[in-house]
C-alpha cells in the first residue's frame, strides 16, 4: 500500500517558560529578551510573530526538577539559568490563545506525577479555551531531582516509564472519548442541561492505575488534544506508533536522524497506521540573515555568549551522565542510563563516521541542543530543509531559537516568505481544530 508524502513543510516554534531554553549563556546577548519570560506581553508578542509567520504551533518544553547530574548538584543550573527557572507552561496558553485564532499550542506535560483524571480535566479545559488547538506532548520526564521533589527516591526505570505511559493513555482517552456523548449538553430550560443517560462514569483499572471517573469537562473541539511525543528508543518508538499524531526528532546530523525516521515509519505502517498521516519534526535552529557570509557573522557573534558549563549542565541532565568529571577533549561514550536513551545516541553510536569530544558536543549543543544549526542566507536555509525533508524523511522542523525573539524574526520575516515562494509553506492556515489543520495541505491559489 502506498501512501503519499506531503510536500509542504511543518514549523513549529520550541520554547519554554524560562529564560534559557537550548541556548545557555545567551540570554546574555544583548539584543536577547529571555528576562521578560516571567511576564505575559513577550509572550503575547510572540504568539502573534508566530501566527503572523503561520507557525503551525509553538512547542512548549518542561521539566519538573533542577538539572542537578552536572557535578551532583544544581548549583552549574542555578548559576547558569540552565532550564531554571522553569515556570508553568499551561498557564501561558489561554493568553497567547486569546491573541491569535490560527496557532497551535503543543504543551509538554509529564504523566509521571499526577493522576490521568487531573491531566485530562486541564487539557479538555485548555481545548475549550483554544477553540481546538490544543496539542499535549506526552513525556515522562528524565530528571531524578523531579521524582524528588514528589517525594519518590528516583524516577521509574526507562521502559517502566513508558509501561505506565502506556495505560495512563487509555485512563485518558476514557476520559476524554467516553464520559460524554457528542449530544449529552441539551442546555435546554425545557429539558435540562445535559441528559443523564449520555453521561457516565467510565471505568480503568489497568496494571498501573485504577479510575472510576465521571469526566469533568463537557466534549471539546478536539475531545483528545492533539498528541506530541519525542522518543526514540525502542520502548519509545513502540509508544509513538501506537499514540502520537506528532513527533519531535532530535539529532546533529542526517546521519543520525534518517534511520530514526524510518524506523518510525516502519514502526507505524507495522501498526497499520499510514506513516505520513503523523508529523515527524526534527529540532533545528536557524541563523538567517542578507548572505550566507553575513549568517556565518552572525552565528559566529551568537557562539562568543554560549556558556559552556550551562551547556554541560543540560547535557548531562538529558544524558543522565555527570560531566564535570570529564576533560573537554575526552571522547564521549555510549553510558546506558536512565535518562534519554536516544539523547545519549545522538553523540556516541548513533553515527559511527563521527567520534564526538566533551567540548565538541558543548560547543554543539550550546546552539539550540542536539539538532543542526542551518546558517545562512533564506534561500540557503530553505534548500537545506528541503534536503532535510528529503533525505532524512522529515515532515518540518521544530524551530529552537539563538537569540529571543530575534531568531523566530529572520524566520517569519526572510524565511517563511522564501519557503512559500518554494511552494514549501503554506499561505494560509487551513480551518478547523489544530488536528484537521495539519491533516491538511492548502492548495496555491
Ligand atoms: C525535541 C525534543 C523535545 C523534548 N522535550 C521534552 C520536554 O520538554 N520535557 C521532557 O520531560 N522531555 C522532553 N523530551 C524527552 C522525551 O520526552 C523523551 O524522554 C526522550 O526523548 C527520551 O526518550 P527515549 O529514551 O525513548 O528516546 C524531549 C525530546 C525531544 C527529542
Amino acid at each position: 500500500m502506498g501512501f503519499a508524502k506531503p510536500r509542504q513543510l511543518r514549523l513549529n516554534a520550541f520554547a519554554m517558560h524560562a529564560p534559557t531554553h537550548q541556548s545557555p549563556g545567551l540570554w546574555r546577548h544583548p539584543r536577547d529578551r529571555s528576562r521578560e519570560v516571567m511576564r505575559l506581553p513577550l509572550w503575547l508578542e510572540l504568539a502573534r510573530l508566530w501566527e503572523d509567520g503561520l507557525f503551525d504551533a509553538v512547542f512548549l518544553a518542561d521539566v519538573l526538577g533542577p538539572y542537578d547530574v552536572y557535578g551532583g548538584d544544581a548549583r552549574g543550573a542555578i548559576a547558569t539559568g540552565a532550564q531554571l527557572p522553569a515556570h508553568d507552561p499551561m498557564l501561558l496558553v489561554p493568553a497567547m490563545a486569546s491573541v491569535t485564532s490560527g496557532l497551535g499550542f503543543g504543551v509538554t506535560a509529564s504523566l509521571s506525577y499526577e493522576p490521568p483524571f487531573l491531566m485530562a480535566r486541564r487539557f479538555s479545559t485548555l481545548d475549550h479555551l483554544t477553540d481546538g488547538r490544543i496539542g499535549w506532548n506526552i513525556v515522562t520526564g528524565y530528571l531524578d531531582s523531579a521524582a524528588r521533589a514528589m517525594g519518590r527516591d528516583r524516577q521509574l526505570a526507562h521502559d517502566d516509564r513508558y509501561r505506565l505511559a502506556e495505560d495512563y493513555m487509555e485512563a485518558v482517552r476514557a476520559l476524554w472519548e467516553r464520559s460524554w456523548d457528542d449530544d449529552a449538553i441539551l442546555a435546554d430550560p425545557a429539558r435540562g442541561w445535559a441528559d443523564p443517560d449520555r453521561v457516565r462514569v467510565v471505568h480503568h483499572h489497568g496494571p498501573e492505575l485504577r479510575m472510576d471517573a465521571l469526566h469533568l469537562c463537557a466534549p471539546s473541539p478536539q475531545r483528545t488534544p492533539l498528541l506530541f511525543q519525542a522518543g526514540s528508543s525502542p520502548a519509545g518508538l513502540g509508544f509513538a506508533a501506537r499514540h502520537a499524531e506528532c513527533v519531535f526528532v532530535s539529532g546533529p546530523s542526517i546521519a543520525v536522524v534518517a534511520p530514526r525516521v524510518r524506523r518510525l515509519r516502519d514502526a507505524l505502517r507495522a501498526a497499520g497506521r499510514d506513516p505520513y498521516a503523523v508529523k515527524v519534526l526534527a529540532l533545528a535552529t536557524p541563523v538567517v540573515a542578507d548572505t550566507d557570509a553575513q549568517a556565518r557573522e552572525l552565528l559566529a557573534e551568537y557562539r562568543s555568549y554560549v556558556d559552556p558549563r550551562g551547556a554541560l549542565v543540560l547535557l548531562s541532565g538529558w544524558l543522565g551522565v555527570d560531566f564535570a568529571p570529564y576533560r573537554l577533549d575526552e571522547p564521549v561514550r555510549f553510558i546506558e542510563s536512565d535518562a534519554g536513551r536516544s539523547a545519549m545516541e545522538n553523540f556516541t553510536r548513533a553515527d559511527p563516521d563521527r567520534n564526538w569530544t566533551v567540548r565538541e558536543v558543548a560547543e554543539h549543543v550550546g546552539i539550540g541542543g542536539a539538532g543542526p544549526v542551518f546558517h545562512g542566507s533564506a534561500r540557503t536555509v530553505a534548500d537545506e530543509m528541503a534536503r532535510w525533508q528529503r533525505d532524512a524523511d522529515v515532515d518540518g522542523f521544530n524551530l529552537a531559537y539563538a537569540v529571543l525573539p530575534e531568531t523566530f524574526e529572520q524566520v517569519v520575516h526572510r524565511l517563511v516568505p522564501v519557503l512559500q515562494e518554494m511552494e514549501l509553506f503554506k499561505t494560509a492556515y487551513a480551518p478547523g481544530t489544530l488536528r484537521q489543520k495539519l491533516a491538511t495541505e492548502i492548495a496555491r491559489s
